[in-house]
Formats: structure tokens, sequence, C-alpha cells
């Protein structure tokens, strides 16, 4: 089993044996009723991909090529817009988010255009890359009071290099408010690894370290089931590795999904299904 095989099943068997009930939580099932969840608090892992981590588990298969284009709906689109996410790339997964306009309200993407957050970024880096405030933080209280809509989850990653050597590695943290742990803890890990690839790709650098803070670590009171299957699940003793096979330099916004090569990832199956909680 991998790395993050492993954290999985412990942050599970944490949850499970260590975890507390929330009470009136915001989110329905499609039934109607209130989607509670058993959760711990401050939960923390590092991942050390220069020496080939990678936070993606084997114990099921993780939708990486939706979770990338996603992401680059986000940070290369800096787009709000259902249609784009549907169209462009063929990622349905949001549409139970919907407001009224058919977008997901004035977050993500549409606060990295307002904030103009990855230009600011990029200038940052680019001017002295040992500078220590390269920050995107998608918690804008007056975007959030503008209008409805889930509020980020994945809301806060930052970023600093260190040389060894001949080269410089990029660090990265990601800083997480709220997460779906058997629905959306691989997708966002590894969705903030492929940025940190992007933006390591830009300047010429390696990726480093990824540091991974989630502060509610949640199973929903509908995934007992999965979670023990999980449990007994053994992942592939292969690890998995992303590649961006593209050049050094590349320009940010010139990387494509297809660039992304997804190596040695061979998951469990049967798939798991999940009645989410909106
Ligand atoms: N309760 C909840 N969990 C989440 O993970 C979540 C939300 N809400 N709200 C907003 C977004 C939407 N996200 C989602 C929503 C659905 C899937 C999902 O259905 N995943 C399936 C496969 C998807 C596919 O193959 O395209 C899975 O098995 O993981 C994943 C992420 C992540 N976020
Ligand atoms: O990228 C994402 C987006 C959403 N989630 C999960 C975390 C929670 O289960 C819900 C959001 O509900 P809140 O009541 O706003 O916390 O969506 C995720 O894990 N990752």
């Amino acid at each position: 089993m991998t790395r993050a095989d492993e954290l999985f099943k412990q942050n599970i068997q944490n949850i499970l044996d260590n975890g507390v009930m929330s009470e009136n939580a915001r989110p329905r099932y499609k039934n109607g009723e209130t989607a509670n969840s058993k959760y711990v608090t401050g939960s923390f892992a590092e991942y050390d991909l220069a020496n080939g981590d990678f936070p993606i588990t084997t114990l099921r298969p993780i939708a990486i090529k939706s979770a990338i284009k996603e992401l680059l709906w986000i940070y290369q689109d800096q787009s709000n817009d259902l249609d784009v996410l549907e169209n462009k790339y063929g990622v349905k997964y949001w549409r139970d988010w919907a407001i009224d306009d058919g977008t997901i309200g004035q977050r993500y993407g549409a606060t990295v255009r307002k904030h103009n957050i990855i230009g600011n970024l990029l200038e940052g880096l680019a001017k002295n890359p040992w500078n220590r405030r390269n920050i995107i933080n998608l918690w804008q209280y007056d975007d959030l009071a503008e209008t409805a809509g889930l509020m980020p989850c994945a809301f806060q990653s930052m970023y600093d290099v260190r040389r060894v050597g001949d080269e410089i590695y990029l660090d990265a943290t990601l800083i997480q408010r709220s997460n779906d742990m058997l629905v959306a803890h691989h997708i966002n890990a590894m969705q903030y690894v492929a940025l940190q690839m992007m933006l390591a790709k830009h300047f010429g650098w390696k990726v480093g370290k990824f540091f991974y803070f989630i502060n509610n670590l949640h199973i929903y009171d509908n995934q007992f089931e999965q979670a023990n299957e999980l449990l007994s699940r053994e992942g592939t003793d292969e690890k998995p590795i992303l590649k961006l096979d593209v050049p050094d330099g590349t320009n940010f916004f010139d990387i494509k999904p297809e660039d992304f090569v997804m190596e040695n990832y061979h998951p469990v199956k049967p798939q798991l299904k999940f009645d989410l909680a909106i």
C-alpha cells in the first residue's frame, strides 16, 4: 500500500473510533434529510513529492482528469460558469450546487479573476522567488456576501521555494476548512499538487513538498458502509505518480489537461457509490 493509502485508512479508522457527530449540519441528502457527519478536527499530512510520494489513494478509483479540469476551470479560465465546466471540460459533478444564473456564485474562479490572484502570484514569484508572501486566498468576505453559493472548502494555498544543489524546489501548503473525506480528499489534494506542478513548470522549478491541512475532516452518516469497505481493501504497492509532460518554462496558461499523465495508477475496484450531501 502507498503512504496515501495508509494515511487514508488511518484517517477513516480515527474518525470512526474518535470522531464526534455534527448536530444540525447545513447540507441535505437528496431525500431532504439533514446530512450529519462524524468528524475530527485538525488533520495534517505531508507528502514528499520529490521523493515519489503522491496524495492519491489506490483503494478506489479517483476522478483524476475531472479534478485537473476543475482546477483549470478555476485558475486558467477563472470562471464560475457551469456551462464552461460542463461543455469545455465535460465535468458534470458541480451541477447540484448551481445558483439561479447557472454559476456557482461569486466563488472560486470568479474570485480568482476579480482579484487577479494568479497574475499577482506569478508576478510575486517572478520578482523575487524567495519572497514569503505567495498566497492564494479564496475566502474573500465581500465575494461571499455578493451572491448565494457554496462557500469554498479548499480556500487557501501558499507557496515557497527552496534551493537544493542546482535545483529550485517549489513547496506548497493547502488549507481546507471542510472535507468530505471519502469523496473529495484525494480530488482536492491531487488537484492542488497539479497546480503546484503548473507553477513550478512555469518557472522551470521542481516540485518539492506538499502540506495538507484540513480543519473539519468528516465521513457523512450515510457513508459508514463505504468507509468499512475501504478499510477492508488493500491498495497496490506500485506508487502512482502524476507527471506534467511539458518543457520547463511553459506558460501557466498554456498547460492543458492532456499534458498531465498519471503513471502506475491501478486502483482497486469496484467503484463505490455515494449519495452526496448537497
Ligand atoms: N458533500 C460534498 N462533497 C464534495 O466533495 C463536494 C461538495 N459536496 N460540493 C461541491 C463539490 C463538488 N465535488 C464533487 C461532487 C461529486 C463528486 C463525484 O460524484 N465523484 C464520483 C465520481 C465522479 C466522476 O467520475 O466524474 C466519485 O466516485 O468520487 C466529486 C466531487 C466536490 N465537492
Ligand atoms: O472541494 C471541495 C468542495 C466541497 N467539499 C465538501 C466538504 C463538505 O462536505 C461540503 C461543504 O459543506 P459545508 O457545510 O460548506 O462545509 O463539501 C470538499 O470536500 N471539497
